[in-house]
C-alpha cells in the first residue's frame, strides 16, 4: 500500500518557488492498478519521484506499506527501491547490452548467481513473448518490443509496485493496447500494484482501477474509474473523458438532423445494468410516442458498459413531457443543447 499524507513539494528555484505537489491525500492499495492523469506540469512526475524516494516531501509523509520514506537509513532506502520496479517512456535500456542482458543487469547488481540469472531470464523473456529476442540489441527492437524488456527488466527482482512513467505515450495505438494488456497480466499473475502516470484517458480507461485527476499539483479529483468517468465532478476531468468520447454526431449529422426539423435532442445516459434493458422502448410505448435515435455510443469501462444513447421524441408535447419524467426515474436523461455545436 501507497500513502500519501498531506505532501507538497515545493522547488525554489533562486527566490521563486514551484509548488509541484500541494497537499496530496491518496490511498493506493495492494493489488490496484491506479492512474494518475494530468496535462503536462500538473505534478505527476514529481508524485512518482516521491515514490521512489528521488524526492523528499517538502510537508506530509509518503508511505510504503506503512513505513515513512523519508525515516528511512540510505541502506533502508535501497531495499525499498529494490521492491518498486519502474518503467519509462523512453525506455530506458542499455543500448551496448543485449536484451538478456539488459533484463540480467538488476540481477547483477542484487548480486544473484550466474545460473539463477539465466534461468530468470529466460522465465522473463517468455512471460513479455520476446524468447527469440534474447541476443538482440535494443536498436534491433520496435518501440514496443523495448518496452517489453523495459517491463521484463522492471519485473527482474520480483517488486511488490510497478511505476510506470507515461509508458505507452510513446507507442502507436495498436502497440499501446498489447503494452496495457501486458500489464493487466502482470497485475493479475503476480498481483503487482502498478501505480501509472500518463496524460491519454484511453489508459486509464483500459486498464484503471482508480484514477486520480491532477491540476497544478493538486489532486482535483481521484475515486473508481467507472465512477469518475460516467460523473465526473471537475471540469478539467470532463476535458480528458471528452478526449476518449465522441459524445455528438459530427457537425454535418447535425446539420442534417437541423434541416430534417431538428426537435429537441435528449441525452440519455444508461448505466451498468440498466445498459441491456428495454427501457425506452417500454415507456414510449406505454406514453404513445414515437422515439427517434439519433446517436449513440457503447462504451465498456471496467467490465461494465456505459451507454450515451441521443434521442429525439414524436408525438404530444404533455405525453412526451410524461415520458421524459418517466425515463429520468429510471435513467439519466438530460435536454442538450446543440445551438453551439
Ligand atoms: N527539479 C525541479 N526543479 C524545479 N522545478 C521542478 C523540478 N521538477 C519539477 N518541477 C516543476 O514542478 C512542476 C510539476 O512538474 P512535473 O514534472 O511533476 O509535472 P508533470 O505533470 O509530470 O508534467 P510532464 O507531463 O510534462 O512531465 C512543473 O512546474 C515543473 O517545472
Amino acid at each position: 500500500m501507497i500513502t500519501f499524507k498531506d505532501v507538497s513539494k515545493t522547488f525554489t528555484i533562486g527566490k521563486r518557488e514551484v509548488h509541484a505537489v500541494r497537499n496530496v491525500n491518496l490511498t493506493i492499495e495492494e493489488g490496484e492498478i491506479f492512474g494518475i492523469i494530468g496535462f503536462s506540469g500538473a505534478g505527476k512526475s514529481t508524485l512518482l519521484r516521491l515514490v521512489n524516494v528521488l524526492e523528499n516531501p517538502t510537508a506530509g509523509a509518503v508511505e510504503v506499506q506503512g513505513v515513512d520514506l523519508a525515516s528511512l537509513r540510505p541502506t533502508e532506502v535501497r531495499k525499498v527501491r529494490r521492491r518498486i520496479g519502474m518503467i519509462f517512456q523512453n525506455f530506458n535500456l542499455l543500448t551496448s547490452r543485449t536484451v538478456a542482458g539488459n533484463v540480467a543487469y538488476p540481477l547483477k547488481l542484487a548480486k544473484m548467481p550466474r545460473a539463477k540469472i539465466k534461468e530468470r531470464v529466460e522465465e522473463l523473456l517468455r512471460f513479455v513473448g520476446l524468447s527469440d529476442k534474447a541476443k538482440d540489441y535494443p536498436e534491433q527492437l520496435s518501440g514496443g518490443q523495448k518496452q517489453r524488456v523495459g517491463i521484463a527488466r522492471a519485473l527482474a527482482t520480483s517488486p511488490d509496485i510497478l511505476i510506470c512513467d507515461e509508458a505507452t505515450s510513446a507507442l502507436d495505438p495498436d502497440t499501446t493496447g498489447e503494452i496495457l494488456r501486458l500489464l493487466k497480466k502482470v497485475n493479475k499473475e503476480f498481483g503487482i500494484t502498478i501505480l501509472l502516470i500518463t496524460h491519454e484517458m484511453h489508459v486509464i480507461q483500459s486498464i484503471c482501477d482508480k484514477v486520480a485527476v491532477m491540476e497544478d499539483g493538486e489532486v482535483i479529483e481521484s475515486g473508481g474509474v467507472f465512477d469518475t468517468f460516467t460523473s465526473p465532478a471537475h471540469q478539467t476531468t470532463k476535458r480528458f473523458i471528452r478526449s476518449v468520447q465522441q459524445d455528438l454526431p459530427s457537425p454535418s449529422l447535425l446539420d442534417e438532423w437541423r434541416q430534417k426539423g431538428g426537435k429537441q435532442l435528449y441525452r440519455i445516459i444508461f448505466k451498468g445494468e440498466v445498459a441491456s434493458d428495454p427501457v425506452l422502448s417500454r415507456v414510449t410505448r406505454k406514453h404513445d410516442i414515437d422515439v427517434n435515435i439519433v446517436y449513440g455510443s457503447v462504451q465498456e469501462i471496467q467490465a461494465k458498459f456505459y451507454g450515451n444513447l441521443l434521442v429525439s421524441f414524436d408525438g404530444d408535447v404533455g405525453k412526451t413531457a410524461n415520458a421524459v419524467e418517466e425515463l429520468n426515474e429510471i435513467v439519466q436523461i438530460e435536454e442538450v443543447d446543440v445551438t453551439w455545436a
